[in-house]
């Protein structure tokens, strides 16, 4: 039987967005949460904020913005599940302070955005987008001018991460040659070759692709300048975040033709739905290859990601675990059969572990197991006790200054 936890599993209410993958409801099903709300769509802010007032745990993808303001809403809120790679999206600095922990699944789609690259270099290296677009009008561009192998080419990787590494192997396999830009010195797969500059590799690219997180560093690093040091007919290929691209720009650089073409995944407005209308400077850009921000959506990589995510989720909800959180301490933790368990969540700050220690010592009550982790922000401490003694610790521990989230597992 699955472990119980401070509240009753099917009082625990999930808040699933964004049509995560239905493996996600599976396992939570299959770990005894079944309280969970399914929608399809991300929802604007005043919805949001109205749900999420008395939801335990949330699932998100890429559209869902948790801002301070809505995670400042969201008192019951105990933990956040992005079910994909970038978490840009979330307010991590809130969520941190909020004591609220952040899970996401951070290889689960890399293979497939890598697959749809290396699809999406061939198609715009032979001018397909534009050949299409003319065939759909009753029109017949058959002509090899401006066509071009993939083999023998140089591909520019900007973000030599999971997904551009992987990229680099598999672009290799076709003949082409590799550049990477990345602000870490990586180690450089295959015959790949890691330049110094971003201008260093967008003045030899033939093909440019961007895989960088969203950070103030990555917005708008690819402007007006950066699209006119591109190779005349160099082709452009964004699918890590809209805000990384001057959008304006780059319509500008493909209606001149500095520009032979581009393919673009990832835009700085996206629609909340497939309902909402998708507006964007390059509509009507035949040379421009547009995708509904599907990187990573394949049927294997949303079934592994609804697992992963929601597997985390649960762990945590059942026995504290916080392997692999993006902001909080990791710690994996053993079970707790025969005792009760606290978790304290608290600012990293002198003095916290002493002053629980504390009541332990003040009321007598004997610890089973105690776990320590700390990271920059926060401290987790994990308290194993006997079961007549958790109620009356959770309450002096909640008081101790500095506490931000406390509760007891049964
Ligand atoms: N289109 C889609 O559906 C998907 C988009 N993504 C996006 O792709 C991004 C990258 O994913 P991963 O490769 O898994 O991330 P990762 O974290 O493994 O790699 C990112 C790399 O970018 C580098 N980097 C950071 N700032 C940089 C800068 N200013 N210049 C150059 N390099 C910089 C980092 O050092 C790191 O090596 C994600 O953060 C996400 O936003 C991810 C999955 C699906
Ligand atoms: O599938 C999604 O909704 C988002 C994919 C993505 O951009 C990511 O994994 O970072």
């Amino acid at each position: 039987m699955a472990p119980q936890t401070s509240l009753q599993k099917d009082k625990i209410r999930i808040l699933l967005l964004e049509g995560v993958h239905q493996s996600a409801v599976d396992v939570l099903a299959s770990r005894g949460y079944t309280n969970v709300e399914y929608l399809k769509t991300s929802l604007p802010e005043d919805e949001l904020i109205e749900k999420i007032a008395d939801a335990h745990f949330i699932g998100i993808r890429s559209r869902t913005q948790l801002t301070r303001k809505v995670l400042e809403q969201a008192p019951k809120l105990i933990a956040i599940g992005c079910f994909c790679i970038g978490t840009n999206q979330v307010d991590l600095q809130a969520a941190t302070e909020l004591g609220i922990a952040v899970f996401n699944a951070p290889y689960s789609n890399t293979r497939s955005v890598a697959e749809l690259i290396i699809a999406e270099t061939i198609l715009t290296l032979r001018g397909i987008p534009e050949k299409n677009a003319v065939c759909h009008r009753g029109g017949w561009l058959k002509s090899a001018k401006g066509s071009f192998e993939a083999r023998g080419k140089t591909l520019g990787i900007v973000g030599y991460g999971a997904i551009g590494s992987q990229l680099s192997v598999m672009a290799e396999a076709l003949g082409m040659r590799v550049i990477f830009f990345d602000v870490i010195t990586k180690l450089p797969l295959g015959n790949a070759m890691q330049v110094n500059s971003l201008d260093e590799l967008l003045a030899q690219a033939d093909v440019v692709t961007l895989h960088v997180p969203e950070l103030p560093s990555t917005r708008m690093m690819i402007g007006a300048e950066q699209l006119e040091r591109m190779k005349p007919g160099a082709i452009l290929l964004n699918a890590s975040r809209g805000t990384v691209v001057d959008i304006d720009a780059l319509a500008e650089v493909l209606k001149s033709g500095h520009l032979a073409g581009a393919a673009i995944d990832v835009f700085p407005v996206e629609p909340r739905g497939n309902e909402d209308e998708f507006q964007s400077p390059l509509r009507g850009i035949d040379n421009a290859l547009l995708t509904p921000h599907i990187g990573g959506s394949t049927m294997e990589a949303q079934e592994n990601i609804g697992i992963e995510v929601a597997e985390k989720l649960a762990i945590y909800s059942d026995n504290g675990t916080t392997t692999s959180s993006v902001n909080f301490p990791e710690v994996a933790l053993p079970g707790h059969p025969g005792v009760h368990r606290l978790l304290h969540i608290h600012k990293n700050v002198p003095g916290v572990l002493g002053a629980i220690n504390q009541v332990f010592s003040d009321n007598a009550i004997n610890i089973s197991a105690q776990f320590l982790q700390t990271n920059e922000t926060l401290g987790y401490v994990v308290i194993d006790v006997d079961a007549e003694y958790s109620d009356l610790a959770l309450e002096k521990i909640k008081d101790i200054p500095a506490t931000l989230r406390c509760r007891v597992l049964f």
